[in-house]
Order: structure tokens, then sequence, then C-alpha cells
């Protein structure tokens, strides 16, 4: 699994092309292609890295990645993001390491989103991992009632004994469905109540797919199953 996140992170650097502004997912999977990314960077590679998370901008700028806010550009031309599921239509679960919204915020404005993972991430139809949620802190009980009337069950998320707190200030309710019919119709439903942010479910937002498979990737472009 280790080798295959490696090697799907790895060859989403094809992808990048010198003068780009690239949104930086969150994770182990893509962890490898900003360090491929520094590589290319020290050798000359001028491109700037708009990062999902804290964590993400502190590995990019020791790689020497040069960083950027929204406010100093109009225009991605490409996200790399890792996913905690994809189906095959490659609508995706996010939110496994908390950043949920801020990689959607890029996904959606970023011109191609491309989403790295390993085979185990695969399935026909989400629903095998749980699905993050990004609330409010001020009456999260209330919403996560709300959720579980959704039929999951919904956990606080904690680091130890603490409650995890998102790059935002924010909650994250971790739910629990036995399965998911129509991810779409869900993610509205979640996405109305007050006190939720976002939902971990991209639908309709990944362009491409890179799996990691064995020694091997396997690249799954939108529309190809159609
Ligand atoms: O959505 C994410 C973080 O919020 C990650 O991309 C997702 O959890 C996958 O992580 P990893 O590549 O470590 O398995």
């Amino acid at each position: 699994m280790h080798l295959e996140k490696k090697i799907a992170g790895e060859k989403a650097v094809e992808f990048i092309e010198d003068g780009m502004t690239i949104g930086l997912g969150t994770g182990s999977t893509v962890y490898w292609f900003i360090q491929k990314l520094g590589e290319l960077v020290s050798k000359g590679l001028n491109v700037k890295g708009i990062p999902t998370s804290k964590n993400t901008e502190q590995l990019a700028r020791s790689l020497g990645i040069p960083i950027v806010s929204f406010q100093e550009i109009d225009n991605i031309h490409v996200a790399i993001d890792g996913a905690d599921e994809v189906d095959e239509k490659l609508n995706a679960i996010k939110g496994g390491g908390g950043a949920l919204v801020r990689e959607k915020i890029i996904a959606e404005f970023a011109n191609q989103f491309i989403i790295v993972v390993d085979q185990s991430k695969c399935s026909k139809q989400l629903g095998n991992h749980f699905l993050p949620v990004e609330v409010t802190p001020f009456g999260w009980q209330g919403t996560a009632n709300n959720i579980a009337a959704f039929g999951c069950e919904v956990k606080l998320r904690q680091v130890g004994n603490k409650t995890f707190i998102s790059d935002n200030n924010n909650y994250i309710l971790d739910c629990y469905f036995k399965k998911i019919n129509d991810a779409s119709l869900l993610h509205q439903r979640i996405k109305m109540l007050t006190g939720v942010v976002d939902t971990g479910l991209f639908i309709d937002l990944a362009d491409m797919v890179i799996v990691g498979k064995g020694n091997e990737t396997e690249i799954i472009k939108k529309f190809a199953n159609d």
C-alpha cells in the first residue's frame, strides 16, 4: 500500500508544466507528489503552490516550493490530492485528514482536479469509508443528531483525548453509513443543515484518478466508463 501511494503520487508530476499554479492536497499519498515537485523546483521548475492545509504548507515550504494565497492568483491550473474512497464515476470521499473544506474550495476552483490513490481506495459504490463532515463547534450535538437521522452513526473526531480542530477552527463529525445509495442527494441533504460547513463528498469534481497498483499506475479519466 505504501509503495502504491508513492508511485501514484509521483506519477502526478507528469501533469505539471512550467508556470503552473498548483493546488497542493493533504495526506500521505499526495505527500509523494509534493516531494517530487520539490525536487523539480530545486532543478529550476517554475511553479507556485496553493496548499489545502497548514501541514501541506509547511511541507511545501520546507521543500522550497513557492507558496501563494488566493489573493495573489486568478487561476489554479491543476489541483492534486488524495482521497479516502473513489467510485467508478470518480466521485470521492475525502477528509480523512480533516482538510476537506480547503481541499474542496481548491478542487472546485482548479481547471483540472487529479486524485491520487492506492488501489485499496477504489470501490464500485461509495460507503466503505466513513464520511467526514465539517461543522461549526456551536451546537455540534444538534447538527450530529440531524445527520444521524439520515441513517448513520456519528462520532466527533478526537485526537487522543482532545477534540480535533480543523484549520478553519471547526469540528469534524465522522459519519458511519452502512452504504451510500445516492451520494449526490446525501451530500445535498447534509449540506442543507445549518451548522454544516461541508461534507467530504466530492461529487463530479475529479477529472482524473491515478491509481497505484502493484508497481504500476492506472489512469482513469472522467467519462471513460460512460
Ligand atoms: O482527504 C484527505 C485529507 O483531508 C486525504 O487526501 C485523504 O484522507 C487520503 O489520505 P491518504 O493519502 O493519507 O490516505
